[in-house]
């Protein structure tokens, strides 16, 4: 498809505290097209995970668009934003959110094995996922069998497995230490460069220079942006 995989229009979210009307984020434009990852990065409360659960079809918007593959979310009921959160989304969170009791393997098939694809194909696709990630060997490895950077590989693996081409990642390398850190973002832009599409919010400017892009968000606005691959430390440093 030519259009971007990832689409926001004019996207607000408030929160209502008595009269009082609180912008989490107010009128965000994003596109995030096939091969590109961007980054996310702001202060605390900026609405970085509040753009990036929108995004995602897990929180809904005020008001604004989203699409997702040219899909606008807001046309469609509750059970049709799941399945397609499902079929064409891959969350990865800061704390991995892995099963315990389901095996490195049988986490990364759950997604295909909960749209209904059959066991033995589910299983393929995710040693075939595993192997993308380094991690073929740590099929039948439960979570707590693995290390942290494993763990999150595993999370990876399990948000791009079968059709899925996009990847949200909130602070994924937030519990890690920096070299396993390393060994994550490589992961996650090998998967970019091979077709995906992601946005990764971070609090690290080392981190967001892995990505093609970063987007500034203050008070819930969109404040700036690095063109690409620009060094976004600057935005870090930029005066209120
Ligand atoms: N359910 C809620 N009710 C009221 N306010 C909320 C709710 N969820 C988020 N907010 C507010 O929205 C703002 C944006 O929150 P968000 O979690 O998106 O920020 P963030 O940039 O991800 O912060 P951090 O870097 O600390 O994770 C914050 O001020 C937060 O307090």
């Amino acid at each position: 498809m030519s259009g971007p995989v990832l689409r926001l229009r004019a996207v607000e979210r408030t929160y209502q505290a008595g009269d009082v009307t609180f912008h989490a984020l107010a009128g965000v434009d994003l596109d995030v097209r096939a091969g590109e990852l961007v980054a996310v990065m702001g202060p605390s409360g900026s609405g970085k995970s509040t753009l990036l659960a929108i995004a995602g079809g897990l929180d809904t918007p005020t008001s604004g668009s989203i699409e997702v593959e040219g899909v606008d979310l807001g046309g469609l009921d509750e059970t049709a934003v799941a399945h397609l959160r499902r079929d064409r989304i891959g969350y990865v969170f800061q704390d991995y959110n892995l099963v315990t009791d389901l095996t490195a393997a049988e986490n990364v098939a759950l997604p295909l094995e909960l749209a209904g694809g059959g066991g033995r194909a589910a299983r393929r696709a995710a040693v075939v996922a595993l192997d993308e990630v380094g991690l073929a060997d740590a099929a039948d490895r439960f979570p707590d069998q693995l290390s942290g950077g494993q763990q999150q590989r595993v999370a990876i693996a399990r948000a791009l497995v079968g059709e899925r081409r996009l990847v949200l990642a909130d602070e994924p390398t937030g519990a890690l230490d920096s070299q396993t850190s390393m060994a994550v973002l490589t992961v996650l832009r090998a998967r970019i460069d091979a077709g995906a599409s992601g946005v990764l919010v971070t609090h690290e400017a080392r981190y967001a220079g892995w990505a093609d892009r970063t987007i500034f968000l203050r008070d819930g606005r969109l404040v700036d942006a690095t063109s690409e691959r620009d060094d976004p430390q600057h935005l870090l440093s930029q005066p209120s």
